[in-house]
């Protein structure tokens, strides 16, 4: 196997880093030095805030909270008691894992900006304290860091050593993003902010994910503010605390691109200069002219590249390095694997079972006591009028509504499981599809379904293993490396399938898979879900479309009015008076009688 040193998009990615180092060493400008410090420094501060601003989605706009915390507690570590900053940052970056946490834990459970608001409230509040506790910290008058020259004071005399420094932080703070994004906590922070749901469908725990973001982002954030105290020797709240710092360090991941791990790093390669030299060339117009450099370059990025620039233009530059000896190839497709082996014919023994639901919305009796069963390989039709309280069984059959009474209950092996919410039920061997497709739209079709098969592992390689055999399954194989956003319905809506089968279900839940497809997707849907159920997976689908019902369903349930109004083979459902009476209303069965 090649050395990934000699694949272009390795050495010519580590070359381009490197610019930042010999650029300044080459030239010997000590405004240079400052800039390429400056770099380090913002670059590695947008790649931390993109952990949580753009892989998690979560707008923080008090970030400089934990910038502040870390130069702080450096500073005053080494004024106060001489305590080296290469320890006071950790005691920094122990202190900003917990405001994190304090923030994250109640208001990431909350869907909205409650986060956004909360980060700027914390943010407020310390800016106040550090300026009230003027005895510690020097108050508004700031706090001078004690001029002790070498490497264990984070002080030096020469420029290229504070480059050098700030580079390993910077450098640090983009493996850490880097690994995230390829591993499942990536693609877990990636499928909660685009779709909150299907995330928690396929087992993820949203909350948690979104707080341990929040810690990593916090923890890179206050240990980059720390070497930036040290290297600024002074510190004051106003400045370490300020809105405006929280939000250039999010503007400069915007530019870039939103959860892209380079985005972070060419927006601050970009803009930074640009802002700094218009700072000196503005400054005779007035202080913070330079604020209106970054307002228009901001304008022109939104308009012109809404994605940012990574997002809009990392495919084009891709192909050009690909170009490259050694450059990354297509893979060729996948030979066709057999089709699946047929291991469940008969109806087996119970494996999901609902007990008297019942589901209120105000004065309205969604579900009125609800019992059904679904069996091993079996495939369980659930029809009923529009409004019947369908979705509100399938969704409490998920974990997604909890019943207000009554009990969904779930076979593991020889034992009966009660989960309470939906990345339990995913965990417990339920897969479901939703109504409404939900694609991960900017994942490749086969990182949506990797997400799925991420439950049962951490490897990559077997995620994609997985992926490609469920793709085989779903007919999606030759669409593996398009863009969710780009497939037709009907390919959206075997993604869907495709998803939840990766997570390895016993049970699949199918909300209405055949709406809106075109009579051919129709015919192999229902070859898919032929062959899904051939492949020991019991499945219970919602659908309107009577004939595939028919065709499909060993039983067929029907609910009306949220009670279930008969339950049988789909022959005698269908022919049943009180049935069609329920679909087609009293006159249509008095019309037939006379
Ligand atoms: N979150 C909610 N809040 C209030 N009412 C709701 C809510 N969800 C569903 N309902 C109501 O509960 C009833 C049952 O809705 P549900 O979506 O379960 O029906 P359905 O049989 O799936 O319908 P369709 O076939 O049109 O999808 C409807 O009257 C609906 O308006």
């Amino acid at each position: 196997m090649m050395p990934p040193i000699l694949n272009p998009r390795v050495y010519i990615g580590l070359l381009a880093l490197s610019a930042i180092l010999w650029l300044p060493l080459a030239l010997q400008s000590s405004f240079v030095y400052h800039l390429a410090i400056q770099v380090c420094v913002f670059a590695g501060l947008a790649t931390a805030w993109n952990i949580v601003g753009g892989f998690a989605g979560q707008l923080s706009l008090g970030h400089a909270v934990f910038y502040g915390i870390g130069s702080y507690s450096a500073g005053l570590l080494v004024a106060k008691f001489g305590i080296s900053p290469w320890i006071g940052m950790f005691a920094g970056a122990a202190v900003s894992s917990v405001v994190a946490l304090l923030i994250a834990y109640p208001t990431l459970r909350l869907r909205g900006p409650f986060f956004s608001l909360a980060t700027i409230a914390f943010l407020e509040v310390v800016r106040l304290l550090v300026t009230h506790f003027e005895g510690w910290t020097g108050g508004s008058a700031g706090l001078n860091v004690p001029l002790q020259i070498g490497l264990p004071w984070m002080i030096f005399r020469e420029k290229w050593a504070y480059l050098l420094v700030a580079f390993g932080f910077f450098a640090v703070t983009l493996l850490v993003a880097w690994l995230i994004r390829r591993s499942r906590f990536g693609f877990y922070l990636i499928a909660v902010r685009e779709r909150e749901d299907a995330a928690r469908a396929v087992g993820v725990n949203a909350v948690r994910a979104k707080i341990a973001a929040a810690v990593i982002s916090a923890v890179l954030t206050s240990l980059i503010g720390s070497f930036h105290g040290m290297y600024l020797t002074f510190l004051e709240p106003s400045a370490a605390f300020s809105l405006e710092l929280s939000i250039q360090i999010a503007m400069f991941a915007l530019i870039g691109g939103l959860g892209t791990v380079a985005g972070p790093v060419v927006g601050t390669v970009l803009v930074l200069p640009v802002a700094e030299l218009a700072r000196g060339w503005l400054s005779a117009f007035g202080n913070g002219t330079h604020g209106f450099v970054y307002g228009m370059l901001l304008v022109f990025v939104v308009l012109f590249f809404p994605r940012g620039l990574v997002g809009h233009l990392s495919q084009q530059v891709l192909r050009l390095i690909d170009r490259l000896p050694n450059g990354h190839k297509a893979k060729a497709a996948e030979p066709a694997r057999p089709a699946v082996q047929r291991i469940a014919t008969s109806l087996g023994q119970p494996i999901l079972k609902a007990e008297g639901l019942h589901k209120r919305f105000g004065g309205l009796k969604a579900t009125d006591d609800v019992s059904l069963t679904l069996h091993e390989g079996e495939i369980l039709g659930v029809i009923g009028p529009n409004g019947a309280g369908k979705t509100t069984v399938f969704n409490q059959l998920s974990g997604f509504i909890r019943p207000d009474q009554g009990t969904v209950t779930v076979r593991t092996g020889v034992d009966w499981s009660s989960p309470r919410s939906p990345e339990t039920f995913a965990r417990a061997g339920v897969g479901r599809t939703f109504q409404i497709v939900q694609p991960f739209a900017g994942l490749s079709v086969m990182e949506n379904i990797m997400l799925g098969a991420f439950m049962h592992t951490r490897l990559r390689s077997e995620a994609e293993a997985v992926a490609r055999e469920v793709a085989h399954l779903t007919d999606l194989t030759a669409l593996l490396d398009t863009e969710a956003r780009s497939l037709t319905v009907g390919g959206m809506k075997r993604l869907e399938v495709a998803r939840a089968l990766a997570t390895r279900p016993r049970v699949l839940l199918l909300d209405e898979v055949l709406a809106g497809l075109n009579p051919s997707d129709v015919a192999r849907a229902i070859e898919m879900i032929k062959r899904i159920r051939d492949s020991g997976v019991s499945v219970l689908m919602i659908e309107h479309l009577m004939q595939a019902t028919m065709a499909l369903s060993d039983r067929i349930v029907v609910i009306n009015v949220g009670k279930v109004l008969r339950e049988g083979k789909p022959a005698d459902v269908v022919n049943d008076p009180a049935v069609i009476e329920a679909y087609l209303g009293k006159g249509y069965t008095h019309a037939q009688a006379a």
